[in-house]
Protein backbone atom coordinates (compact mmCIF):
# COMPACT_ATOMS: atom_id res chain seq x y z
CA UNK A 1 0.00 0.00 0.00
CA UNK A 2 1.06 2.99 -1.10
CA UNK A 3 2.58 5.43 1.81
CA UNK A 4 0.22 8.39 0.64
CA UNK A 5 -2.64 5.93 1.29
CA UNK A 6 -2.12 4.93 4.72
CA UNK A 7 -3.90 6.73 7.71
CA UNK A 8 -2.60 9.42 9.76
CA UNK A 9 -3.61 9.77 13.58
CA UNK A 10 -2.95 13.44 15.06
CA UNK A 11 -4.41 13.44 19.02
CA UNK A 12 -7.53 11.68 18.27
CA UNK A 13 -8.39 12.57 14.59
CA UNK A 14 -7.19 10.27 11.95
CA UNK A 15 -7.08 10.49 8.69
CA UNK A 16 -8.22 7.98 5.92
CA UNK A 17 -5.29 9.19 4.04
CA UNK A 18 -2.41 11.93 3.69
CA UNK A 19 -3.74 13.56 0.83
CA UNK A 20 -5.47 17.14 2.18
CA UNK A 21 -7.31 19.63 0.69
CA UNK A 22 -5.58 23.04 1.19
CA UNK A 23 -7.71 26.13 1.95
CA UNK A 24 -8.22 28.00 -0.76
CA UNK A 25 -10.28 30.96 -1.21
CA UNK A 26 -13.54 31.13 -3.25
CA UNK A 27 -14.05 34.81 -2.73
CA UNK A 28 -17.79 33.97 -2.57
CA UNK A 29 -19.23 34.60 0.80
CA UNK A 30 -21.62 37.67 1.64
CA UNK A 31 -20.83 39.32 4.94
CA UNK A 32 -18.91 36.54 5.78
CA UNK A 33 -21.57 33.72 5.49
CA UNK A 34 -21.19 30.54 3.52
CA UNK A 35 -24.02 29.76 0.76
CA UNK A 36 -24.74 27.13 -1.02
CA UNK A 37 -21.73 27.60 -3.51
CA UNK A 38 -19.69 26.58 -0.29
CA UNK A 39 -21.76 23.01 1.33
CA UNK A 40 -21.61 22.10 -2.82
CA UNK A 41 -17.42 23.16 -3.05
CA UNK A 42 -16.39 21.53 -0.03
CA UNK A 43 -18.82 18.57 0.07
CA UNK A 44 -17.57 17.84 -3.98
CA UNK A 45 -14.13 17.89 -2.74
CA UNK A 46 -14.59 15.86 0.65
CA UNK A 47 -16.51 13.00 -1.45
CA UNK A 48 -12.93 12.95 -3.54
CA UNK A 49 -11.35 11.06 -1.18
CA UNK A 50 -9.00 13.03 0.87
CA UNK A 51 -8.25 12.63 4.26
CA UNK A 52 -8.74 16.38 5.39
CA UNK A 53 -10.15 19.31 3.69
CA UNK A 54 -9.77 22.69 5.16
CA UNK A 55 -12.26 25.12 4.56
CA UNK A 56 -10.46 28.52 3.05
CA UNK A 57 -9.48 31.63 4.80
CA UNK A 58 -11.85 33.01 7.21
CA UNK A 59 -11.73 35.70 8.83
CA UNK A 60 -11.41 36.16 12.87
CA UNK A 61 -13.44 39.86 12.65
CA UNK A 62 -14.59 41.68 9.47
CA UNK A 63 -11.55 43.40 9.27
CA UNK A 64 -9.53 40.15 9.34
CA UNK A 65 -11.02 39.26 5.75
CA UNK A 66 -8.65 39.13 2.94
CA UNK A 67 -11.48 40.74 0.40
CA UNK A 68 -15.45 41.07 1.25
CA UNK A 69 -16.09 37.76 -0.57
CA UNK A 70 -14.20 36.26 2.13
CA UNK A 71 -15.65 33.91 5.08
CA UNK A 72 -15.49 34.96 8.71
CA UNK A 73 -16.18 33.28 12.01
CA UNK A 74 -16.94 36.57 13.91
CA UNK A 75 -20.71 35.95 14.69
CA UNK A 76 -22.96 33.05 15.05
CA UNK A 77 -24.71 33.16 11.70
CA UNK A 78 -21.81 32.38 10.03
CA UNK A 79 -21.14 29.71 12.47
CA UNK A 80 -24.35 28.20 11.77
CA UNK A 81 -24.01 28.17 8.38
CA UNK A 82 -20.38 26.84 8.50
CA UNK A 83 -22.04 23.85 10.43
CA UNK A 84 -23.59 21.46 7.63
CA UNK A 85 -20.64 21.94 6.02
CA UNK A 86 -18.27 20.95 7.99
CA UNK A 87 -20.95 17.77 8.87
CA UNK A 88 -21.05 17.10 5.13
CA UNK A 89 -17.23 16.68 5.11
CA UNK A 90 -17.12 14.51 8.01
CA UNK A 91 -20.24 12.38 6.44
CA UNK A 92 -17.65 12.01 3.56
CA UNK A 93 -15.20 10.20 5.46
CA UNK A 94 -12.97 13.21 5.55
CA UNK A 95 -11.83 15.13 8.42
CA UNK A 96 -13.69 18.42 8.14
CA UNK A 97 -11.00 21.20 9.07
CA UNK A 98 -10.78 25.24 9.01
CA UNK A 99 -8.58 28.28 8.81
CA UNK A 100 -9.04 31.13 10.73
CA UNK A 101 -6.54 34.17 10.26
CA UNK A 102 -6.45 37.97 10.05
CA UNK A 103 -5.19 39.19 6.77
CA UNK A 104 -3.38 42.47 8.27
CA UNK A 105 -2.07 45.16 6.28
CA UNK A 106 -2.99 42.22 2.69
CA UNK A 107 -7.02 43.07 3.93
CA UNK A 108 -9.47 44.80 1.84
CA UNK A 109 -8.24 43.57 -1.17
CA UNK A 110 -9.96 43.40 -4.52
CA UNK A 111 -11.03 39.36 -5.60
CA UNK A 112 -7.97 38.65 -7.93
CA UNK A 113 -10.12 38.04 -10.73
CA UNK A 114 -11.15 41.35 -10.28
CA UNK A 115 -7.69 43.18 -9.60
CA UNK A 116 -6.21 40.98 -6.92
CA UNK A 117 -5.06 44.88 -5.33
CA UNK A 118 -6.34 46.91 -2.63
CA UNK A 119 -9.73 48.43 -2.70
CA UNK A 120 -9.70 52.27 -3.75
CA UNK A 121 -9.27 54.27 -0.92
CA UNK A 122 -12.97 55.99 -1.70
CA UNK A 123 -14.57 52.92 -2.65
CA UNK A 124 -16.99 51.94 0.01
CA UNK A 125 -16.53 47.88 -0.12
CA UNK A 126 -12.78 48.46 1.62
CA UNK A 127 -11.90 48.97 4.92
CA UNK A 128 -8.82 50.81 6.99
CA UNK A 129 -6.26 47.67 7.40
CA UNK A 130 -3.97 47.18 10.29
CA UNK A 131 -0.50 46.05 11.27
CA UNK A 132 2.44 46.32 13.55
CA UNK A 133 3.91 48.87 11.80
CA UNK A 134 2.56 51.76 9.63
CA UNK A 135 4.45 50.06 6.42
CA UNK A 136 2.26 49.06 3.15
CA UNK A 137 2.81 45.64 1.89
CA UNK A 138 4.10 47.26 -1.96
CA UNK A 139 2.93 46.53 -5.47
CA UNK A 140 -0.69 46.22 -6.39
CA UNK A 141 -1.31 46.18 -2.03
CA UNK A 142 0.27 49.38 -1.07
CA UNK A 143 -2.41 50.85 1.06
CA UNK A 144 -0.42 52.61 4.49
CA UNK A 145 -2.27 50.31 7.52
CA UNK A 146 -2.50 51.87 10.77
CA UNK A 147 0.10 50.32 13.24
CA UNK A 148 -1.80 48.29 15.96
CA UNK A 149 -2.25 49.80 19.58
CA UNK A 150 -1.47 47.20 22.54
CA UNK A 151 -5.35 46.91 22.85
CA UNK A 152 -5.73 46.25 19.08
CA UNK A 153 -3.52 43.31 19.24
CA UNK A 154 -5.36 42.09 22.44
CA UNK A 155 -8.62 42.54 20.68
CA UNK A 156 -7.42 40.48 17.49
CA UNK A 157 -6.13 37.81 19.99
CA UNK A 158 -9.66 37.58 21.63
CA UNK A 159 -11.40 37.34 18.06
CA UNK A 160 -9.00 34.44 17.16
CA UNK A 161 -9.98 32.65 20.57
CA UNK A 162 -13.82 33.46 19.62
CA UNK A 163 -13.63 31.91 16.24
CA UNK A 164 -12.27 28.66 17.19
CA UNK A 165 -14.74 28.45 20.05
CA UNK A 166 -17.36 29.21 17.09
CA UNK A 167 -15.18 26.82 14.54
CA UNK A 168 -15.08 23.63 17.48
CA UNK A 169 -18.60 24.36 17.90
CA UNK A 170 -19.72 24.01 14.63
CA UNK A 171 -17.52 20.64 14.46
CA UNK A 172 -14.41 21.03 12.93
CA UNK A 173 -12.53 18.65 14.21
CA UNK A 174 -8.75 19.83 12.53
CA UNK A 175 -8.08 24.15 13.62
CA UNK A 176 -5.20 25.91 11.25
CA UNK A 177 -4.54 28.79 12.25
CA UNK A 178 -3.33 31.45 9.71
CA UNK A 179 0.39 32.46 10.31
CA UNK A 180 1.17 32.74 6.60
CA UNK A 181 1.34 34.59 3.55
CA UNK A 182 2.28 37.83 4.82
CA UNK A 183 -1.00 38.25 6.53
CA UNK A 184 -1.22 39.61 10.09
CA UNK A 185 0.69 36.69 11.85
CA UNK A 186 3.08 36.48 9.65
CA UNK A 187 3.88 40.31 9.55
CA UNK A 188 4.18 40.16 13.59
CA UNK A 189 7.35 37.85 12.74
CA UNK A 190 9.22 38.97 9.89
CA UNK A 191 11.75 42.49 10.65
CA UNK A 192 10.25 43.52 7.10
CA UNK A 193 6.88 44.51 8.27
CA UNK A 194 7.09 44.61 12.07
CA UNK A 195 9.40 47.34 13.27
CA UNK A 196 7.62 47.85 16.38
CA UNK A 197 9.53 49.25 19.22
CA UNK A 198 7.70 48.18 22.40
CA UNK A 199 7.18 44.09 23.53
CA UNK A 200 5.60 43.30 20.04
CA UNK A 201 8.84 44.19 18.23
CA UNK A 202 12.20 43.99 17.52
CA UNK A 203 14.20 40.85 19.33
CA UNK A 204 13.08 37.82 18.22
CA UNK A 205 11.43 36.83 21.35
CA UNK A 206 9.37 40.02 20.63
CA UNK A 207 8.91 38.94 16.99
CA UNK A 208 7.83 36.09 17.96
CA UNK A 209 5.04 37.16 21.05
CA UNK A 210 2.27 37.75 19.00
CA UNK A 211 2.06 34.14 17.26
CA UNK A 212 3.16 32.03 20.83
CA UNK A 213 0.00 34.19 22.87
CA UNK A 214 -2.56 33.48 20.25
CA UNK A 215 -1.42 29.73 20.18
CA UNK A 216 -1.50 29.44 23.81
CA UNK A 217 -5.00 31.33 24.25
CA UNK A 218 -6.30 29.34 21.07
CA UNK A 219 -5.03 26.45 23.08
CA UNK A 220 -6.90 26.72 25.93
CA UNK A 221 -10.24 26.36 24.47
CA UNK A 222 -9.35 24.53 21.16
CA UNK A 223 -10.24 20.46 22.94
CA UNK A 224 -7.04 18.95 23.77
CA UNK A 225 -7.96 16.23 22.20
CA UNK A 226 -8.57 17.82 18.78
CA UNK A 227 -5.30 19.04 16.27
CA UNK A 228 -4.19 22.75 17.13
CA UNK A 229 -2.30 23.50 13.47
CA UNK A 230 -0.70 26.37 11.87
CA UNK A 231 -0.33 27.32 8.42
CA UNK A 232 3.06 29.22 8.40
CA UNK A 233 5.98 30.47 6.56
CA UNK A 234 9.16 29.74 7.14
CA UNK A 235 11.18 31.09 3.96
CA UNK A 236 11.39 34.46 2.35
CA UNK A 237 13.35 33.42 -1.07
CA UNK A 238 14.77 36.71 0.18
CA UNK A 239 18.38 35.70 -0.34
CA UNK A 240 18.39 35.09 3.31
CA UNK A 241 16.99 32.15 3.51
CA UNK A 242 18.57 29.94 6.07
CA UNK A 243 18.37 33.05 8.68
CA UNK A 244 15.02 32.76 8.15
CA UNK A 245 14.48 29.00 8.51
CA UNK A 246 16.85 28.80 11.24
CA UNK A 247 14.63 31.54 13.06
CA UNK A 248 11.25 29.62 12.19
CA UNK A 249 12.23 26.59 13.59
CA UNK A 250 13.25 28.10 16.60
CA UNK A 251 9.42 29.41 16.83
CA UNK A 252 7.85 26.45 15.50
CA UNK A 253 9.75 24.34 18.73
CA UNK A 254 8.34 27.10 20.94
CA UNK A 255 4.43 27.48 19.35
CA UNK A 256 4.86 23.22 19.65
CA UNK A 257 5.37 24.33 23.64
CA UNK A 258 2.57 25.87 23.78
CA UNK A 259 0.85 22.98 22.09
CA UNK A 260 0.44 23.56 18.29
CA UNK A 261 0.02 19.72 17.02
CA UNK A 262 1.19 20.41 13.59
CA UNK A 263 2.64 23.04 11.17
CA UNK A 264 1.99 23.24 7.60
CA UNK A 265 4.93 24.42 6.07
CA UNK A 266 4.90 27.44 3.59
CA UNK A 267 6.56 30.46 2.12
CA UNK A 268 6.17 33.59 3.65
CA UNK A 269 4.99 36.16 1.30
CA UNK A 270 5.91 39.09 3.40
CA UNK A 271 7.45 40.89 0.79
CA UNK A 272 6.50 41.04 -3.20
CA UNK A 273 10.53 40.55 -4.16
CA UNK A 274 10.90 37.08 -2.95
CA UNK A 275 12.10 34.78 -6.08
CA UNK A 276 10.13 31.82 -4.99
CA UNK A 277 11.05 28.83 -7.32
CA UNK A 278 8.39 27.88 -8.77
CA UNK A 279 8.98 25.47 -11.73
CA UNK A 280 10.97 23.54 -9.20
CA UNK A 281 8.15 20.22 -8.40
CA UNK A 282 8.12 20.04 -4.47
CA UNK A 283 10.56 22.83 -4.04
CA UNK A 284 9.03 22.90 -0.44
CA UNK A 285 9.48 19.80 0.81
CA UNK A 286 13.05 19.30 1.82
CA UNK A 287 12.13 22.53 3.59
CA UNK A 288 9.36 21.00 5.40
CA UNK A 289 11.59 17.80 6.26
CA UNK A 290 13.77 20.50 8.16
CA UNK A 291 11.35 21.50 9.91
CA UNK A 292 9.82 18.03 10.68
CA UNK A 293 13.02 16.95 12.41
CA UNK A 294 14.59 19.77 13.63
CA UNK A 295 11.22 21.11 15.06
CA UNK A 296 10.67 17.50 16.38
CA UNK A 297 7.14 18.39 15.20
CA UNK A 298 4.52 16.85 12.39
CA UNK A 299 4.40 18.92 9.09
CA UNK A 300 2.18 18.94 6.38
CA UNK A 301 3.51 21.05 2.84
CA UNK A 302 1.95 21.63 -0.55
CA UNK A 303 3.05 24.29 -3.81
CA UNK A 304 3.63 21.91 -6.47
CA UNK A 305 2.77 18.87 -5.70
CA UNK A 306 2.11 17.75 -9.05
CA UNK A 307 1.58 14.11 -10.09
CA UNK A 308 1.32 10.70 -7.32
CA UNK A 309 5.04 9.68 -7.77
CA UNK A 310 5.79 13.55 -6.09
CA UNK A 311 3.28 12.92 -3.61
CA UNK A 312 3.93 9.30 -2.67
CA UNK A 313 7.71 10.31 -2.97
CA UNK A 314 7.01 12.90 -0.26
CA UNK A 315 5.54 10.90 2.39
CA UNK A 316 7.75 7.54 1.98
CA UNK A 317 10.84 9.60 2.27
CA UNK A 318 9.15 11.07 5.15
CA UNK A 319 9.43 14.62 4.19
CA UNK A 320 6.17 15.36 5.30
CA UNK A 321 3.28 13.74 6.63
CA UNK A 322 0.97 14.95 4.53
CA UNK A 323 0.18 16.63 1.37
CA UNK A 324 -1.43 19.81 0.27
CA UNK A 325 -3.10 19.31 -2.96
CA UNK A 326 -4.82 22.48 -3.95
CA UNK A 327 -5.69 23.36 -7.50
CA UNK A 328 -5.56 19.72 -8.67
CA UNK A 329 -8.32 19.02 -6.46
CA UNK A 330 -10.54 22.42 -7.89
CA UNK A 331 -9.37 20.27 -11.88
CA UNK A 332 -10.68 17.33 -10.93
CA UNK A 333 -12.85 17.00 -7.14
CA UNK A 334 -11.86 13.07 -7.46
CA UNK A 335 -8.05 13.72 -8.21
CA UNK A 336 -7.35 10.85 -4.68
CA UNK A 337 -8.91 8.62 -6.82
CA UNK A 338 -6.64 9.42 -9.85
CA UNK A 339 -4.18 9.13 -7.64
CA UNK A 340 -5.21 5.54 -6.07
CA UNK A 341 -5.30 4.21 -9.93
CA UNK A 342 -1.82 5.88 -10.76
CA UNK A 343 0.46 4.35 -7.70
CA UNK A 344 -1.77 0.65 -8.34
CA UNK A 345 -4.08 0.99 -4.76
CA UNK A 346 -6.57 -2.50 -4.35
CA UNK A 347 -9.79 -1.50 -5.75
CA UNK A 348 -9.01 2.29 -6.15
CA UNK A 349 -12.23 3.18 -6.27
CA UNK A 350 -13.74 1.75 -3.00
CA UNK A 351 -10.16 3.32 -1.51
CA UNK A 352 -11.45 6.40 -2.23
CA UNK A 353 -15.00 7.37 -3.77
CA UNK A 354 -18.55 6.60 -1.97
CA UNK A 355 -20.57 3.49 -2.65
CA UNK A 356 -22.70 5.32 -5.48
CA UNK A 357 -20.08 5.98 -7.09
CA UNK A 358 -17.66 3.42 -6.46
CA UNK A 359 -19.91 0.18 -7.11
CA UNK A 360 -19.68 1.62 -10.72
CA UNK A 361 -16.41 3.03 -11.29
CA UNK A 362 -15.04 -0.36 -10.22
CA UNK A 363 -16.34 -1.63 -13.14
CA UNK A 364 -15.67 1.02 -15.31
CA UNK A 365 -12.59 0.71 -17.85
CA UNK A 366 -12.94 4.44 -18.93
CA UNK A 367 -14.56 6.63 -21.97
CA UNK A 368 -15.27 3.62 -24.81
CA UNK A 369 -13.89 0.60 -23.40
CA UNK A 370 -15.85 -2.06 -22.61
CA UNK A 371 -16.83 -2.32 -18.62
CA UNK A 372 -16.37 -5.36 -16.65
CA UNK A 373 -20.55 -6.47 -15.54
C1 LIG B 1 -5.47 33.59 -0.50
C2 LIG B 1 -4.35 33.11 0.02
C3 LIG B 1 -4.32 32.59 1.39
O1 LIG B 1 -5.38 32.56 2.02
O2 LIG B 1 -3.25 32.20 1.85
C4 LIG B 1 -3.13 33.02 -0.78
C5 LIG B 1 -2.07 33.83 -0.46
C6 LIG B 1 -0.91 33.75 -1.24
C7 LIG B 1 -0.84 32.89 -2.31
C8 LIG B 1 -1.92 32.09 -2.61
C9 LIG B 1 -3.08 32.15 -1.84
Amino acid sequence: MPRLFSPFQLKSVTLRNRIAVPPMCQYSAVDGVPNAWHLAHYTGLARGGAGLVIVEATGVSPEGRITPGCLGLWNDAQADALAPIAAAIAGTGAVPGIQIGHAGRKASANLPWEGDDHIAEDDARGWPTLAPSAIAFGGGLSKLPREMTLDDIKRVQADFVAAAERARDAGFKWLELHFAHGYLAQSFFSAYSNQRDDQYGGSFDNRARFLLETVAAVRAVWPAELPLTARMGVIEYDGHDEETLAESIELVKQMREQGLDLLNVSINFVIPTGVVPWGTPSFLAPIAQRVRNEAGIAVAVGWCVDGAEAAEAIVAQQQSDLVMIGRAHLANPHYPYQLAQELGVENPAWATLPAPYAHWLARYRGPGRASAQ
